[in-house]
């Protein structure tokens, strides 16, 4: 399994998501965006950063480059792809999964650990969790809040795509444990197929040892199994 780290200009987490996969022994690789998705991919991380300085929205111009358009066909075909902040961001910019991320509810930028509770486990990503299980993971973001039609935000759900809920310690899901208010508490969604996912929420920084917690691994493993 080869996974493509995409870095476009402000990508500043492609680094973390190499060194974490690696750690899980998956062979990933840095891409630059202009020269295209390599024809041995078996796996896509969209990482997390300032794409472009996050102008007009973040993500909105990396969505438009090329390559997306190639990862957009890649996940049609079934290859795994998982939008991390920023990747997330650009994941709803270009349709790759449904709703949009815009300015947390503190219009602040925010950089802290939060608790998900895991609503799906029979999905790649979340195969090593229990449902329900809570994982302690970073977030560091200014435009987090995850926005969804009504109607949509009713399909997303009858549909079961909402892959992570924020949530207290103890799992319980409430306005209090809504770090930027999200819609619905959804930290991570989804799209289409279930190999295509993405959250704003860092697991690439909940994956070393030594470098903040590790209840992050299970969704990068994804890559490994
Ligand atoms: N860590 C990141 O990917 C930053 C996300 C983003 N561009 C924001 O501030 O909303």
């Amino acid at each position: 399994m080869t996974v493509s780290v995409i870095q476009f200009g402000g990508s500043n987490c492609d680094r973390d998501a190499v060194a974490a996969l690696t750690h899980l022994g998956v062979d990933a690789e840095r891409v630059w965006h202009e020269d295209g998705l390599p024809a041995d991919t078996d796996g896509v991380v969209i990482p997390g950063g300032f794409s472009y300085g996050d102008y007009l929205r973040a993500g909105a111009m990396a969505a438009r480059t090329p390559i997306v358009a190639e990862v957009r066909e890649a996940a049609e075909a079934g290859t795994p792809v998982l939008g991390v902040c920023n990747g997330a961001q650009i994941g709803c910019e270009s349709g790759l999964t449904e709703g949009a991320f815009t300015t947390n509810r503190s219009a602040r930028f925010q950089c802290e650990h939060v608790h998900l509770r895991v609503e799906r486990a029979d999905t790649p990503w979340t195969a090593a969790y229990d449902e329900g299980a809570v994982i302690e993971v970073p977030i560091a973001h200014g435009e987090g809040r995850f926005e969804i039609r009504a109607d949509r935000l009713e399909t997303l759900e009858a549909e079961n795509r909402v892959l992570f809920r924020y949530c207290d310690a103890d799992g319980n899901v409430t306005d209090a444990a809504n770090p930027n208010g999200s819609t619905a508490n959804v930290a991570g969604v989804l799209g289409a197929r279930d190999s295509v996912a993405v959250m704003m929420p860092h697991p690439e920084r909940a994956t070393l040892p030594d470098a903040g917690g590790t209840d992050g691994q299970g969704v990068l493993r994804a890559f490994a199994e």
